[in-house]
């Protein structure tokens, strides 16, 4: 029998997962993936195969009433009818906010699981439904192993500079620093980039990870120097639903003059900003290109998103002192050949050229010419996690034979 591990990546509406076959010494090898979407609604399940062939799917109405906890315990008995040949070793769970505790990832126990809890104002949109699954798992399946990996932990290598506001000493000590995200998937382009180009993995890269989240890391030797969110996943770049990097004398106007509560602030500043507040018309950039041509809302929504990708990377390469490589991954960096046309086009003074055609093939590399070069990488947080997850458990399993 296999063992396996689960792989849970849990969002507001929806949960979704990867279960990898563990064997000694070899990388996770992934054999299942889904999820459970429309949770608390209408839900739908769908699980397929590494080959995309569907194992499983099914529907459920809003009387079903069927949420994330009704999603984990029908995946316990989805997987249960392979109990003969694989059996679930560990959950590793993707917690976006480790905090200034947590640098690597942890085996959850109770007390580590309040410490989590205590970070969830400065991850409201993603921490509660991070942590949900890992409560339901305690309750419902007591024994089983699970492991938090985090967002934050690959920035711990940054300077201390790096990570400061310019703010008086104490709120330091309060935790009031700058963290960074997305560094599961940061992690995963590291630790590729060597098949790419050895040069690259040596050198001064960039990567801009574009999904409904968005965030650009520099890279030295694979190693996280800067990135541009910081104490939140609000600052940096303008994303999908969220601003990005506001004066904060704009949220003073927001309270004082305007007389929003600090919850109606937030509310505005995570859920209708970036593309769907400038737009007005969505988050999603498929659509937004769709519209670019016919609404000037949509153009100038693309059109900020990507001169502050542009001011970012300037900002980057300063931390870095130059640049070697740009990486584009998520959704919009993995699949978008306009943003990285529009964006490679804003480089040029770097020295980077777009290589037309490798763009609209998607890449791996899309750049021409001998200057810096421009890539396309797929991420795989899911693999990190599970990599992540093993070695605690290796860790855990040698402390304990000791
Ligand atoms: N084919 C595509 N072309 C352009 N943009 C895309 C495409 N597919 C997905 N996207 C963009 O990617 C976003 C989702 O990115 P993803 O990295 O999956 O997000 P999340 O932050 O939720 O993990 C969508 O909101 C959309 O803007
Ligand atoms: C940290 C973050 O913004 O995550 P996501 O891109 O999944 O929303
Ligand atoms: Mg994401």
């Amino acid at each position: 029998m296999t063992p396996v591990l689960i792989v849970l990546n849990a969002g507001s509406s929806s949960l979704k997962f990867q279960v990898f076959d563990v064997l000694d010494g070899a990388e996770p090898r992934l054999v299942w993936k889904g999820l459970y979407e429309g949770l608390g609604e209408t839900a739908h399940f769908l699980v397929k195969d590494t080959g995309g062939s569907v194992l499983g799917e099914m529907t459920w109405s809003s009387d079903d009433r069927f949420g994330h906890e009704e999603a984990l315990m029908h995946l316990v008995s989805w997987l249960s009818q392979f109990r003969e040949e694989r059996k679930p070793m560990a959950i590793g769970h993707r917690v976006v906010h480790g905090g200034a505790a947590f640098s690597s990832p942890v085996l959850v126990d109770e007390s580590v699981l309040q410490s989590l809890e205590a970070l969830v104002p400065l991850a409201p949109l993603h921490q509660p439904h991070n942590l949900e699954p890992i409560r339901i798992v305690r309750r419902r399946l007591p024994g089983m192993p699970q492991v938090a990996c985090f967002d934050t932990a690959f920035h711990q290598s940054q300077s201390d500079i790096a990570t400061m506001f310019a703010l008086p000493r104490d709120m330091r000590e309060r935790g009031v620093r700058r963290y960074g995200f997305h560094g599961l998937s940061y992690d995963y382009i590291a630790s590729v980039l060597k098949h790419y180009d050895p040069h690259l993995a040596k050198g001064r890269v960039i990567v801009a990870h574009l999904g409904n989240g968005a965030s650009l890391c520099a890279l030295k030797a694979g190693v996280s120097v800067a990135t541009t969110m910081g104490f939140s996943a609000l600052d940096g770049l303008p994303m999908g639903t969220r601003c990005g990097a506001v004066d904060a004398g704009v949220i003073f106007y927001m309270l004082r003059e305007m007389k929003l509560t600090p919850e109606e602030a937030e509310r505005m500043l995570y859920t209708k900003s970036g593309l769907l507040g400038v737009s007005g018309i969505s988050n999603d950039m498929r659509v937004l290109r769709s519209k670019a041509a016919s609404e000037v809302d949509a153009r100038r929504a693309i059109d900020l998103f990507v001169y502050r990708i542009l001011r970012e990377i300037g900002s980057l390469m300063a931390a870095l002192g130059g640049i070697d490589g740009l990486v584009f991954t998520g959704g919009i960096g993995e699949n978008d050949v306009a943003t990285r046309a529009e964006v490679i086009a804003g480089l040029a003074w770097v020295g980077l050229a777009l290589d037309e055609a490798a763009n609209r093939a998607g890449g791996p590399r899309i750049s021409a010419g001998s200057g810096p070069t421009a890539w396309v990488i797929p991420t795989n947080e899911e693999l990190v996690i599970a990599r992540q997850t093993r070695s605690v458990l290796g860790a855990t399993q040698a402390r304990l034979a000791s």
